[in-house]
């Protein structure tokens, strides 16, 4: 190969005779067909930068991929006016410095496009004109904006402490102290256009913040990002829906945050990206910085503020990833419904005759296992909305726990974890970087973040049309709950409202009794208004579009956690599969005592002892017991709800009320 810059084919290279008297090579290039090592053209550069320089084409940003044919890119109303290059990532980088403006100097910080580091000379940055001098002003700060997972890549392995590749090419990295959400530090600020709607008080997950602490921490966090070398801007969209899509801007300081969202959210093309403009939403991910628990409202060293008014969240004091995500999410719930769109914590997925099925379920209940199903295609795994026009996902990837993970079990998700996921708190080999996905000794929530194209029968755009079946899931660790049962209107209101499961908090220490846990709209960290308003939204939808509602328990079966066992995921998977064709439907039903539940007699693939739960109980009296408990649990914290109306139909609130388990 001749790398040395001549062009060795332009003179001949003729041995002399020498004394040893070896015969003359001739190297003159005869065929031109013919490649021999010493005629390869050279590459034409005069140095080794330029050569690098060659290696690197022109970028262009990545997309989700969408169907052609039926885009969800909302085509701009007027044509676009022509804008240099030049000025456009000049108007982006003036964009990202007005975000990152501290509010008391007034003043963006000065940005450059591009990593630290390389050479500018003189260097462009945008800045914002400084009404005061202080030194965090006098220096630059790079923006790394929207980079792509292999540049991602290298900046985690580059610069963060714990982010390793493992062997099937994921990324695997460390979300920190914090390996889960902290809802008892999320506060949502109060202010004037937001408070009348928003849902406060006992039972709500938006515990108040006041508008002067929140830029207390929104300063905190800004100078924090503003102190560093360089920061990751992540501009994307949520909602498939091109009528309520929402711009985000995600700005972060570590690349596994960037490619999370780049990974959760939806990737715009790069003609999108010229038209971004202002973000809808601003998300400062501050993570790695406490609060300052001498601010008001601060009871730890993590806080996550939502500003609706000033359309912002700031993170401080905690790098687990999902509190972006889920972020956004409550975002979602309080921006759809006032759009008379119900925002749903669900997930969502399509058979081949064009029936949807949604996936209602608090964490580990099995939305992304069985969402993500070979045989229909996947709309999504966590967040949708429901539209007059039907369902959209709201997001462009999926988060699926990985503990336990198996490659017989769950083959779309194993196989997803591949270059360009990312791989939270999991442990590896340290050599050949394989996972082993039954170890939990950084957490259990172990996680897997993958752009939702990962898994084959995706379907692209993620919209759907109504649904025709919903399904409620609990994960019920008492196993009283029948395997699957068929609900009523208002018992649907009744399951809807309560979001009922019961996982077994820590199964490391020994048996551990049940926990129940009720969270209303099986989401209720993430809701902004009261229950009762997502609540008389499905009601109406539902009965608009005639679907049918099924309670399925992917819990525990022939007792309680510690003598029964979890209900094999592929009797569920059956149980599932008989909904979704219409055969559950036709089936034979019998009432269940106290809860008063449809359940079918059979199921095609499924025991049919274990599909009335205290047939599959040794202890009879063990059952009644249990039962009764978790009906008493039921009902007191229902209590609460019996004050409010669900819309404007009292009729079917008292339905509702009547709905649920009866002790006599
Ligand atoms: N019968 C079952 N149904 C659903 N999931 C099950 C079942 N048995 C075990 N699992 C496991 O439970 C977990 C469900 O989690 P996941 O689907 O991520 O929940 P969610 O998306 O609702 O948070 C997965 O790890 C899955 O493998
Ligand atoms: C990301 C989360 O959602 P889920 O467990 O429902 O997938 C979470 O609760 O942190
Ligand atoms: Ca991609
Ligand atoms: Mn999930």
């Amino acid at each position: 190969m001749a790398s040395n810059g001549n062009n060795s084919h332009d003179f001949e290279f003729v041995s002399a005779n020498v004394p040893n008297g070896l015969s003359k090579i001739n190297t003159k290039p005869t065929d031109p067909e013919m490649c021999k090592d010493d005629t390869a053209s050279t590459v034409k550069v005069s140095n080794l930068d330029e050569l690098h320089a060659l290696q690197r084409k022109k970028a262009s940003a990545p997309t989700t991929p969408r169907n052609a044919t039926n885009p969800s890119t909302p085509k701009s109303a007027t044509p676009r006016a022509y804008v240099s290059e030049e000025e456009r990532q000049k108007q982006q980088m003036q964009s990202v410095s007005a975000s990152l403006a501290s509010l008391t100097r007034q003043s963006g910080p000065q940005v450059i496009k591009g990593e630290p580091g390389r050479k500018k000379s003189p260097p462009k940055t945008v800045a914002a004109p400084k009404l005061d001098i202080s030194d965090s002003a006098l220096k630059f700060t790079h923006v790394l904006y929207n980079l792509s997972p292999p540049e991602l890549y290298e900046q985690a392995i580059k610069y963060e402490k714990g982010s390793f590749i493992a062997s099937t090419g994921a990324l695997a990295t460390l979300s920190g102290a914090k390996t889960g959400r902290s809802p008892k530090d999320k506060r949502v600020v109060k202010e004037e256009t937001s408070k009348d709607d928003l849902w406060w008080g006992k039972g709500s997950p938006n515990i108040e913040m006041d508008e002067e602490t929140f830029l207390v921490n929104r300063e905190r966090a800004v100078d924090y990002l503003n102190s560093l070398e360089k920061v990751f801007v992540n501009d994307q969209f949520l909602n498939w829906d091109p009528q309520n899509r929402i711009k985000v801007r995600i700005i972060s300081a570590r690349a596994y945050h960037s490619l999370f969202m780049h990974n959760m959210c939806i990737r715009p093309t790069p003609e999108e990206l010229e038209d971004f403009g202002t973000p809808d939403f601003t998300i400062y991910n501050a993570g790695q910085f406490p609060c300052n628990r001498y601010t008001h409202y601060m009871s730890s060293s993590t806080s996550i503020d939502i500003n609706l008014k000033r359309k912002e969240m700031v993170i401080l004091g905690t790098q687990y990833a999902g509190e972006m995500k889920k972020g956004l999410f409550s975002l979602m719930h309080y921006l759809m419904p006032k759009r008379g769109i119900l925002s749903l914590h669900s997930g969502c997925n399509m058979g081949k005759a064009g029936d949807v099925a949604l996936f209602f379920g608090l964490s580990g209940t099995g939305k992304t296992t069985l969402s993500t199903d070979p045989n229909r295609q996947l709309i999504g795994d966590d967040e949708h909305c429901w539209s007059d026009n039907g369902v959209s996902n709201i997001e462009g990837g999926c988060y699926a726990k990985c503990i336990d993970l198996s490659k017989e079990k769950e083959p779309e998700i194993w196989n997803a974890i591949k270059f360009g996921t990312v791989l939270e708190n999991v442990v590896f080999e340290e050599h050949y970087r394989d996972v082993d996905y039954s170890d939990k000794s950084v957490t259990e929530n172990t996680r897997a973040a993958y752009p939702i194209e990962y898994i084959p029968n995706v379907r692209l755009p993620c919209v759907g049309p109504h649904p025709k079946n919903i399904i409620l899931l609990s994960c019920d660790a008492f196993g009283v709950l029948p395997p699957v049962s068929k609900l009523t209107h208002s018992q649907t209101m009744y399951h809807f409202i309560s979001g009922y499961t019961a996982l077994v908090a820590g199964t490391v220490d020994g048996v551990k009794e049940p926990t129940a846990t009720f969270s209303a709209c099986f989401g209720a960290a993430f809701i902004m208004l009261h229950p009762t308003k997502y609540a008389a939204m499905l009601a109406e939808k539902m009965q608009q579009h005639g679907a049918t509602a099924w309670l399925v328990n992917t819990g525990w079966s022939g007792g309680s956690y510690g003598i029964g066992s979890r209900m094999k995921l592929a009797y569920t998977r059956k149980i599932i599969n008989a909904i979704h064709d219409g055969t559950l439907l036709n089936a034979n039903y019998v009432q269940t005592p106290i809860f008063n539940l449809s359940v079918p007699t059979e199921v095609n693939g499924v025991p049919s002892e274990i599909l009335q739960p205290q047939n599959a109980w040794a202890d009879k009296k063990q059952y009644d017991a249990t039962l009764k408990k978790l009906a008493g649990l039921f009902q007191r914290n229902f209590e609460v709800y019996a004050d409010y109306q669900v819309g404007g139909n009292s009729q079917l609130t008292k339905q509702i009320l009547a709905a649920g388990p009866v002790l006599q």
